[in-house]
C-alpha cells in the first residue's frame, strides 16, 4: 500500500475535523497567544513530571496528554491546578489524531527506560517501532510542530523520526531535534560543584550524541572560564558522559532518570516555545541533523528562532583530552545514526 493510503488508514481523521496534511497548521510566530503542547508517552515516569511543569507554564494554552494507558488519570489530577493550561487526555492509537491536531510542539518520552546493564542501544529494538509510529502521526496530524525526542537511544531514534518525515513529504530539520538537555544540566551542576560556583552561573557546552563517549562535555569552554587540571578534567567528563547510568544503578531496576529529565525537557520546551514568539538570543544544545563535522547527526550549541534552528553556533575549539573523545566518538555515533536509518528506510 503507498504510505500516504497507509497512514490514512492506520490513522482516521480526528472527529469532525478535516484532515490537515500539508495546509494551513498553526505558525511559528505565536506572539502572547499561548501553545498548543502535545506530550507522548504522558503518563510515564518522565511523562508526569514534565506534564505537571508543562502546566505551570504560562506559555502553554493547551497540553495534549497522550500515552497507551493511565492518561485520564494523570490529565484529571493535572487540570485542577489553577494555571491557564487546558488538560486533555487520549489514550490509545485512536485518540493520537486529537492529541496532536493543531500541536506546535510536540515532545516525546514515549519508551522503555533502561534497566542496570543495559545500554541505551539495547532499547532500539522496542523503541524504534514506538518512535516511528508516533512520528508517522505526528507527519499525518501536526506536519508543522516543533518536535522533541526524548526516547532512547536518541542517537538513533532522531534519524529514524528525519526518515518518516522525509518520506511523508514534511521534513523540517530546523523543527526536529534530540533533547539532550539532561547532558547540559548535568555538566553545569558537576561543574559548579567541583569549581565552588552557583550551577545556576555555569554554562557547559555539550556536543556529540546522547550515549557514553558520545557525549562530549566541552570543559575547557565553560562560562565561567575554569581552569582543571587533566586528571580532574578527565574524571568530570566521564562522570557527564556516565550520569544516565549513576541514575540507571541507584535506581535498580526501577528505571532511569525521570525527574532530572523532566526539569531538563521542560527547559528545553520553554526554550522552544521562546523561540517561536520571537524572543532573541534563545541557545540551547541539542542533537540534530547537522553539517558542522563529517556526522549527519550533531549535538552542538543552536540558536534557535521562529523558524526553528537559526544558526548552528561554531564548535568550541577542543584541547587535547576533548579532542581524543572526539575521534573515538565517531565511530560509534555514526554506527547509531545508520541503525537508525537503515531500521527507518526497511
Ligand atoms: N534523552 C534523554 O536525556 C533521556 C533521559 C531519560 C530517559 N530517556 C528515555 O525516555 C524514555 C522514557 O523513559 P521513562 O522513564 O519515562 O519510561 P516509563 O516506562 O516510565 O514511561 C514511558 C511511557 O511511555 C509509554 N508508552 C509506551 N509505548 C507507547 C506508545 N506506543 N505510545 C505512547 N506512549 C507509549 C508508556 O505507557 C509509559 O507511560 C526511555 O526511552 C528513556 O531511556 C531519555
Ligand atoms: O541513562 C538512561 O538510560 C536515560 C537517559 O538517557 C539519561 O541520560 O539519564
Amino acid at each position: 500500500m503507498e504510505r500516504a493510503a497507509r497512514l490514512a488508514a492506520h490513522f482516521p481523521a480526528p472527529q469532525g475535523q478535516a484532515m490537515p496534511e500539508l495546509e494551513a497548521q498553526p505558525t511559528a510566530a505565536r506572539g502572547g497567544a499561548g501553545f498548543n503542547v502535545a506530550v507522548l508517552g504522558a503518563a510515564g515516569g518522565i511523562g508526569q513530571p514534565l506534564s505537571l511543569l508543562l502546566k505551570l507554564s504560562p506559555r502553554v494554552t493547551q497540553l495534549r496528554l497522550y500515552d497507551v494507558a493511565n492518561t485520564a488519570g494523570v490529565a484529571a489530577d493535572l487540570s485542577h491546578i489553577n494555571t491557564a493550561a487546558r488538560v486533555s487526555a487520549h489514550t490509545g492509537a485512536d485518540q493520537l489524531p486529537d492529541a496532536l491536531y493543531g500541536a506546535h510542539l510536540v515532545v516525546i518520552p514515549a519508551g522503555v527506560p533502561r534497566k542496570p546493564g543495559m545500554t541505551r542501544d539495547d532499547l532500539f529494538n522496542i523503541n524504534a517501532g514506538i518512535v516511528r509510529t508516533l512520528c508517522e502521526g505526528v507527519a499525518r496530524y501536526c506536519p508543522t510542530a516543533w518536535v522533541a525526542l526524548i526516547s532512547n537511544p536518541v542517537n538513533s531514534t532522531v534519524p529514524i523520526a528525519a526518515e518518516v518525515f522525509r518520506s511523508a513529504g514534511t521534513l523540517s530539520p530546523g523543527h526536529l531535534f534530540g533533547v539532550t538537555t539532561l547532558d547540559v544540566v548535568r555538566a553545569n551542576t558537576f561543574v559548579a560543584e567541583a569549581a565552588g560556583l552557583h550551577p545556576g552561573e555555569v554554562n557547559v557546552p555539550v556536543i556529540g550524541g546522547h550515549a557514553g563517549v558520545t557525549i562530549l562535555p566541552v570543559l575547557s569552554a565553560v562560562t565561567p572560564r575554569i581552569s582543571l587540571p587533566e586528571d580532574k578534567a578527565r574524571a568530570l567528563m566521564e562522570r557527564i558522559q556516565d550520569a544516565g547510568t549513576e541514575v540507571v544503578k541507584a535506581k535498580a531496576g526501577a528505571g532511569s532518570a525521570t525527574l532530572s529529565m523532566a526539569q531538563a525537557a521542560a527547559r528545553f520546551a520553554e526554550a522552544c516555545m521562546r523561540a517561536m514568539s520571537g524572543e532573541p538570543g534563545v541557545v540551547e544544545c541539542a542533537y540534530v541533523a547537522s553539517s558542522l563535522t563529517d556526522l549527519p547527526y550533531f549535538a552542538s550549541p543552536l540558536r534557535l528562532g521562529p523558524a526553528g534552528i537559526e544558526e548552528f553556533l561554531p564548535l568550541p575549539r577542543l584541547n587535547a583530552l576533548e579532542k581524543d573523545n572526539f575521534e573515538r566518538m565517531k565511530a560509534e555515533l555514526q554506527a547509531s545514526i545508520h541503525k537508525g536509518l537503515d531500521f527507518a528506510r526497511k
